[in-house]
């Protein structure tokens, strides 16, 4: 089977950088809406990349300043945080304006973050001619060969001729970590959280099982809340979670030997978990029967169809 990839990338980049207008592009036809996400999220989706390989998850982060109180200060690490968070920057440099004290200020706060890979944009590249660009190019590997960030790619690119997005996409998708889509493909929703969490523990626990199982198993998200007495730094949320089946013979293959597959399914589904949520994530899972609930309108209903 191919590789599926799913993770989410963040454009940061001063005010005006093309940072919207670029996210709409890669997201093509397919709604771009704002959606503000509930609480336990940090992320504020702009956009979803879907493809039959993979998914591409847009993330806004807030902007960040050149911090003059604590506050600032604090506000900036959040923004840090965030950052670390998500799988892949691209950092927008419009072409058509050299490079400021603003986006040098930018370049050398990323480079305090580790090992995230970082594509330098050239964003609205249309609107110069070639050899402004190159110069534009090369001041960017200069930035950021003095600033101490490592560009992995710098790609020029135009959101309004279409320049370079397809190659883009690509270059965001290869960076993405193997998983499966963290959102239903084809549109981006305002659906609760726990419709996602409960999307990817049920897909967990088909891997490897579809043919035994196809459409016998629901997911029920019993409770999902941040555990108290965590400092703020280190919140954790807990996560209960059941399986449902049609049958005892199920039950036993879900479980699997000596509880083997249940852990597995723990193990694959919390990462992704913690990634939708944007927090560690403590995982209680069960298995329970509901006889033949496909058939029977309570059952239904009480599993969310
Ligand atoms: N010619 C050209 N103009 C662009 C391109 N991308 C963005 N623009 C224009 O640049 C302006 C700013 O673009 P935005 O996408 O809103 O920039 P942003 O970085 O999201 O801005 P903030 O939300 O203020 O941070 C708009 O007028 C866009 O139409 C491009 O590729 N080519």
């Amino acid at each position: 089977m191919n590789t599926f990839r799913s993770g989410f990338a963040c454009f940061v980049g001063r005010p005006n950088a093309g940072k919207s207008t670029l996210t709409n592009a890669l997201v093509g036809e397919k709604v771009a809406i704002t959606s503000s996400r509930p609480q336990t999220t940090r992320h504020v989706i702009r956009g979803l990349v879907h493809r039959p390989d993979a998914q591409l998850i847009l993330v806004d982060t807030p902007g960040l300043h050149r911090p003059r109180t604590l506050l600032g200060e604090r506000l900036n690490d959040l923004v840090r945080s965030t950052w670390a968070e998500v799988d892949v920057i691209g950092v927008c440099l419009p072409a058509d304006q050299r490079i400021g004290p603003g986006d040098r200020y930018l370049i050398g706060e990323l480079a305090k973050i580790r090992r995230r890979p970082m594509l330098a944009l050239a964003t609205k590249s249309d609107k110069v001619a070639p050899e402004r660009l190159l110069e534009h190019l090369a001041s960017i590997a200069a930035a950021g060969d003095e600033l101490g960030v490592e560009w992995k790619h710098v790609v020029p690119v135009s959101a309004v001729s279409g320049y370079q997005v397809e190659h883009l996409r690509d270059l965001l998708i290869a960076e993405l970590p193997e998983g499966v889509a963290l959102y239903p493909d084809g549109h981006l929703t305002d659906e609760p959280e726990e419709m996602l969490v409960a999307e990817v523990i049920r897909e967990a626990s088909l891997e490897g099982v579809r043919d035994e199982l196809p459409h016998s198993i629901a997911v029920v998200i019993e409770e999902m809340v941040p555990r108290e007495d965590r400092p703020e730094d280190k919140p954790l949320v807990d996560v209960r979670a059941t399986i449902f089946v049609e049958r005892d013979s199920q039950k036993g293959i879900v479980i699997g030997k000596g509880g083997s597959r249940l852990r597995q399914i723990g193990t694959d589904s919390r990462g992704q978990i913690e990634r939708i949520l944007g927090t560690p994530v403590f995982l209680d899972l069960r298995v329970k029967v509901a006889k033949d609930w496909q058939r029977d309108p309570k059952q239904l209903r009480r599993l969310g169809f």
